[in-house]
């Protein structure tokens, strides 16, 4: 194997209380020639009194001697199918998530979503039994282990919201203007027309005669025209549908009555789903209503103690308060997930497109990934093609450069859901496309996250190896890392070529799922970088994904060495 290198290390050694701001001299041949030469950086003479930053280029062969490692590299099956179908370019950088139901929950099933691409599925734990998830759960652990698929699992909590639990009736019913409704926490003979029981005696705590109730965010609109005691007798003001556990909110003088914080974001029942989560190994925990970054942290630092296996918290922003709160509760959480579904009922729907909107740019500010999720091919539920205006809506996630995409109903009770996520496939690689073609990440703004030099130095290097690997069309990123927070920063520049992340930590390997762009690999890592570089290329290369000629841009942020405070980080471009 003739592999051909240009490096360019950076490394630094912080001893100075003070740090200064080191400055970075890249001659340009470190960036363009490709076999090159230059100053070698060597680690015995390392100055250590002083901080210091030193930029390298290494010859074309590395003088290292490489610990040989075993050759044992775990890749997704359908990533690896897609990869050598479509090449480098063309495998998919938005990543997909499905709601499992009833419609998918068979072995079969899941497979079929498996080889379809699915990286994540959501267990929503409103529905189904503790048992009925557990069977899933452990399907997908055995579709992972038997089938090399990498699927992680996300369990969305049930959370606390005032909802509709009776009707009268187990489907839909016709609200006619003028029908005068009572709406009350009481058990009542569903026989008893024109009656709505809600989950919660004190719904209407704060709520006066003349305010306005409206169903699922417009499906029909009351006013209040009578209360005694909790209950509410309302006049329907806007005839429509009640539907099976439908949500309702308040209004005042055209604003929403805000009254989330009555009921606790995780309730007895999401403690216990979450602990059955824990002893499942699910990877992430979605927060329902979540309303502040507190509630966050409390879980975070909950299973930081519970689970041996790091699991992520994706906060759910699904109403008026926590988009209010909206860069706090990104700042606290791992990710988010735009539910735009609930979120409906407390904005109005035309603001939910901008607020999207606004949700994708703070986390792409903040490097958390985000999902957008709820009703993309709603029409899918029944039919097996989406409508022009669905294929649009998912369009636009992407080309805001959403991490993930999300199924709900479509996956977990339609008659189609493989065909649906054929689409959110083909949706999202045509405009990943477009928007290479367009050169659309140069509007991407990198707000500076770090704050300690050595976060600054990583996040430099990546902003800086994305530019080098747009700019020379290199075939793939490789990047090797502990905890993913490196293939992180490579993912926030949304790269042309995929970041290739390997990791010897299964559960790094399983968050990396949503990062947009990001394709995990779990493999030995020792700490020798070039040895780690050396076999996995030759590993890929083995596989056949990899060709003589190919380019790859490699960056480790592995510490070689463990005994001293220093951090090593190298960028280099390999030609196979
Ligand atoms: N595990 C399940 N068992 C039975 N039905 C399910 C299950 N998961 C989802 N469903 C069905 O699919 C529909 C859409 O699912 P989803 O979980 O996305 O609902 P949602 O109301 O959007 O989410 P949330 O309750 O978190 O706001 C649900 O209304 C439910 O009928
Ligand atoms: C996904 C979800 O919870 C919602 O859209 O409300
Ligand atoms: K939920
Ligand atoms: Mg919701």
């Amino acid at each position: 194997m003739a592999i051909t290198t240009n490096s360019i290390h950076m490394c630094s050694h912080v001893v100075a209380k003070t740090p200064k701001i080191p400055s970075f001299k890249l001659s340009e041949k470190s960036v363009s020639g490709v076999s090159c030469t230059g100053r070698k950086w060597k680690r015995n003479v390392f100055p250590r009194a002083q901080e210091t930053v030193q930029v390298g280029l290494e010859g074309s062969e590395s003088r290292r001697k490489s610990k040989v490692l075993e050759g044992n590299l775990e890749l997704d099956v359908a990533a690896e199918r897609e990869l050598r179908e479509k090449g480098f370019l063309g495998l998919r950088k938005t990543k997909l998530v499905c709601t499992v139901g009833p419609a998918c929950s068979s072995m079969e099933e899941l497979e079929r979503l498996a080889l379809g691409g699915m990286n994540v599925v959501r267990l929503n734990m409103c529905h189904n039994t503790r048992e009925w998830h557990r069977d899933v759960i452990r399907n997908i652990k055995r579709l992972n282990e038997e089938k090399g698929f990498c699927v992680s699992v996300m369990i969305d909590t049930e959370g606390s919201q005032i909802h509709v639990v009776d009707h009268g009736s187990p489907s839909s019913v016709k609200v006619e203007e003028g029908s005068v409704w009572l709406f009350t926490a009481e058990k009542f003979d569903g026989s008893r027309p024109l009656t709505v029981q809600t989950n919660y005696e004190g719904f209407s705590e704060g709520i006066n005669v003349g305010d306005e109730l409206v169903i699922d965010g417009g499906m029909a609109c009351f006013e209040v025209i009578e209360k005694i005691g909790s209950d509410l007798h309302c006049r329907c003001s806007d005839p429509g549908l009640f539907l099976p556990g439908a949500k309702f909110s308040f209004w005042r003088d055209g604003r929403l009555v805000q009254r989330n914080h009555e009921l606790p974001t995780l309730s007895h029942k999401d403690w216990a789903d979450i602990e059955f989560g824990i002893s499942e190994g699910i990877d992430f925990v979605a927060m329902s209503f979540v309303n502040d970054a507190d509630s966050i942290r409390h879980l975070k630092n909950y299973l930081s103690t519970k689970s041996c296996r790091p699991i992520k918290v994706l906060a759910k922003i699904e109403s008026l308060e926590s988009f209010q709160k909206l860069e706090e509760i990104v700042e606290a959480s791992d990710g988010i997930m735009v539910a735009r579904g609930d979120l409906g009922v407390e904005i109005p729907l035309e603001k939910i497109p901008t607020v999207q909107e606004d949700i994708v740019h703070v986390c792409r500010q903040l490097n958390k990934p985000v999902i957008v999720a709820s009703q993309l091919l709603e029409s899918m539920v029944e039919y097996p093609t989406p409508t022009r205006a669905e294929v649009a809506d998912v369009s636009e996630a992407v080309r805001q450069y959403a991490d993930a995409l999300m199924l709900s109903a479509e996956s977990a009770i339609g008659l189609y859901g493989h065909k649906a996520l054929a689409v959110l496939q083909m949706a999202s690689s045509r405009m990943e496309s477009w928007s290479r073609e367009e050169n659309r990440q140069r509007f991407l703004e990198q707000r500076q996250l770090g704050v300690s030099l050595i976060d600054r130095i990583a996040e430099q290097i990546c902003n800086s190896a994305v530019e080098i690997a747009n700019n020379l069309a290199v075939d793939a990123i490789f990047v090797y890392t502990k905890h993913g927070h490196m293939a992180s920063l490579f993912s926030r520049n949304r790269p042309n070529p995929p970041v290739f992340a390997f990791t010897d930590d299964d559960s790094t390997r399983m968050a990396m799922n949503l990062q947009w762009g990001v394709t995990p690999l779990l493999v030995d890592l020792s700490d020798d970088i070039e040895a780690n570089i050396k076999v996995t290329i030759s590993l890929i290369k083995s596989k056949g994904l990899l060709e003589e000629g190919d380019s790859v841009l490699v960056v480790s942020d592995v510490t070689p060495t463990v005994s001293t405070p220093l951090s090593f980080q190298s960028i280099q471009v390999k030609k196979v």
